[in-house]
């Protein structure tokens, strides 16, 4: 495991009013996310799995305690600065495919790298090279994204997130909606982009998501309550996915 902490979590509590009745979600949660790790957060459904990657990631504010993200400290930024640390730092994606009807899938691509670079050239090129790097070739490259597979779709909205180099990609059971080839083609594409040393933090309630993973985090009542290491993803092998499922069982999922 690499050392070099990326995020880290101290005392953080999130809390949501529902019909006038506090919920305390994260509960004086202190954790870490590792640089170049593939991060994994499982646990039971309500556990507060989204609420905790929004907050790591600057989409949601604390109620109380402290973010650091490379040492600086985003829990006290405010909703504009945290939209530009977002757009500087993180790429996400979602189980809903967050991509633009009415573009073609490169115009989606290009948008969203264009936001941070205006060398229009050098966007497209990168975009090229990466939309090639996981099989989306040239045929695809003017279609919209309903003319797509789910998988393909998903895969282009990696790249989507990805287009800016962002120092973490926060995904939220991005193959929640698909098939499972499709799922393994959404997958494959997070394995390679860990193993060219992108950091992902992943939500997902699925064993066969969750193995691709180096480190698992299971949270249950506000707090992580264990933690897992599986080593980086080497291709399928029945022995990880018996050593991830002993883990879960040992902690009742
Ligand atoms: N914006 C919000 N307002 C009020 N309550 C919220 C809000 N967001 C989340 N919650 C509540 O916080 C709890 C945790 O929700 P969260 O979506 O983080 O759980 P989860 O572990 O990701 O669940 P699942 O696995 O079912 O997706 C839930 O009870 C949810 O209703």
């Amino acid at each position: 495991m690499n050392e070099k902490i990326i995020i880290k979590s101290e005392k953080l509590c999130k809390s949501f009013s529902n019909g006038g009745i506090q919920q305390h979600v994260l509960k004086n949660l202190d954790m870490q996310i590792y640089e170049g790790d593939f991060t994994v957060i499982m646990g039971p459904s309500g556990a507060g799995k989204s609420t905790l990657l929004y907050a790591l990631s600057g989409m949601d504010r604390p109620t109380l305690g402290t973010i650091e993200f490379s040492g600086e400290r985003i829990s006290e930024k405010n909703q504009d600065q945290l939209a530009l640390f977002r757009r500087k730092h993180c790429g996400f994606v979602f189980q809903q495919i967050y991509l633009v009807d009415g573009m073609s899938i490169m115009d989606n691509i290009l948008a969203a790298g264009l936001l941070v670079n205006k060398n229009k050239q050098q966007v497209l090129k990168q975009a090229k090279e990466m939309l090639k790097s996981v099989g989306l070739n040239e045929q695809i490259w003017h279609k919209f994204p309903t003319q797509l597979s789910g998988g393909e779709a998903q895969r282009a909205a990696l790249i989507r997130a990805m287009i800016n180099q962002p120092d973490i990609v926060f995904a939220d059971e991005p193959t929640g909606q698909l098939n499972s080839q499709s799922s393994d083609m959404v997958l494959n594409t997070l394995t390679q982009m860990n193993e060219a040393g992108q950091t992902i933090v992943m939500v997902t309630h699925d064993l066969k998501s969750a193995r691709r993973a180096n480190r698992i985090l299971y949270l249950q009542d506000g707090l992580i309550q264990g933690e897992y290491h599986l080593g980086k993803y080497q291709g399928s092998d029945e022995k990880r996915h018996e050593k991830l499922a002993a883990f879960l069982l040992e902690m009742g999922w």
